[in-house]
């Protein structure tokens, strides 16, 4: 296993990016639900870096098509310059969102450092949404359905050059990415998706090959020089037993096979950074989103239910 056994967690307290409040209480909800004590209780060393800062949310209409780009912008290079700091350490990330804008400061940290250090990136993107959309393209102007396209550098330049990337270099290729769980895709993102062919392992998919033959194919050619991040998006899960997050699709993965999809990154020693995003504790019922994340999280790290050896 070369799982990082150092991990810092980052609170990142904003719903800058999403079109209902409350993501911004995420990280505490996540520390309540004891995300620390848990990962320490398994051999992780966890050091919290407290919560970033960042503009306030001015809860405001979109303008040409981007719902508060400039607080969104300053958020992302406040998390982009936190999680490159603890991976140029050797430390592993584990940034609380927060929505899930973030995950563009985050991968963009993560693809700046996977660069320098001549490693391959896989992104695996477990979320209801594809998060693909852009200006023209997005119903809402939300950005946290917007982070995918903007790392692959489909987006406004105050976004896609955090990093120092550019349009026509940009953090990450649609080719490094693998979408799990994904229900809600709107019509014009959709057919940006398949021109762009992000792989989508979509919930039809599971249905009918299986978390199993799912997780299969989305970590096959991992090798010893790959960086595996993931973004997990905590609507990826099936709103019966995670209600606790702002844009609900019903028909997500069941408590088993969201356990089988953990346990089988786990079981490739390879996760190397993380972001644990949209948990909305304003929409949850007692926490119990947010301590299932934490049950989710500690498969993550290697937590074994299993009885065989
Ligand atoms: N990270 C999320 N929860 N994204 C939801 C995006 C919803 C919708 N596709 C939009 O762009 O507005
Ligand atoms: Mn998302």
């Amino acid at each position: 296993m070369t799982t990082l056994r150092n991990v810092s967690l980052i609170g990142a307290p904003t719903d800058i990016g999403a079109g209902a409040r409350g993501a911004s209480m995420g990280p505490e909800a996540l520390r309540v639900a004891n995300i620390g004590p848990t990962l320490e209780s398994h051999g992780v060393q966890v050091v919290d870096r407290g919560n970033l800062t960042g503009p306030y949310n001015p809860w405001l209409p979109p303008v040409d098509g981007y719902r508060h780009l400039q607080e969104v912008a300053a958020w992302n290079r406040a998390v982009h310059d936190a999680v490159y700091a603890e991976l140029k350490t050797g430390r592993m990330p584990i940034l609380l969102g927060g929505d899930h804008c973030l995950g563009l400061g985050s991968i963009s940290a993560v693809a700046r450092h996977c660069k320098e250090q001549g490693k391959k990136l896989r992104v695996l993107w477990l979320d209801a949404h594809a998060d693909f959309n852009t200006s023209e393209l997005t119903p809402s102007g939300n950005i946290h359905g917007m982070p995918v396209a903007c790392l692959a550098g489909f987006g406004p330049k105050e976004l896609i050059e955090i990093g120092g990337f550019s349009k026509e270099h940009p953090a990450i290729s649609p080719k490094w990415v693998r979408q799990i769980g994904i229900r809600s895709v709107d019509a014009g993102e959709k057919r940006f998706v398949h021109e762009q062919e992000l792989e989508v392992f979509d919930m039809r998919y599971i249905d009918e090959m299986g978390m199993r033959h799912t997780m299969e194919l989305a970590l096959a050619t991992l090798d010893a020089n790959t960086h595996l991040h993931v973004s997990f998006d905590v609507d990826f899960l099936d709103p019966s037993i995670a209600p606790g997050v702002g844009t609900t699709v019903p028909g997500g993965p069941t408590y088993r096979e969201a356990q089988l999809c953990m346990e089988m990154i786990a079981d490739t020693g390879r996760l190397s950074s993380l972001d644990v995003m949209e948990l909305n504790p304003a929409l949850d019922e007692k926490n119990r989103t947010a301590t299932l994340a934490v049950d989710l999280i500690e498969s993550l790290f290697g937590k074994s239910t299993l009885m065989r050896k």
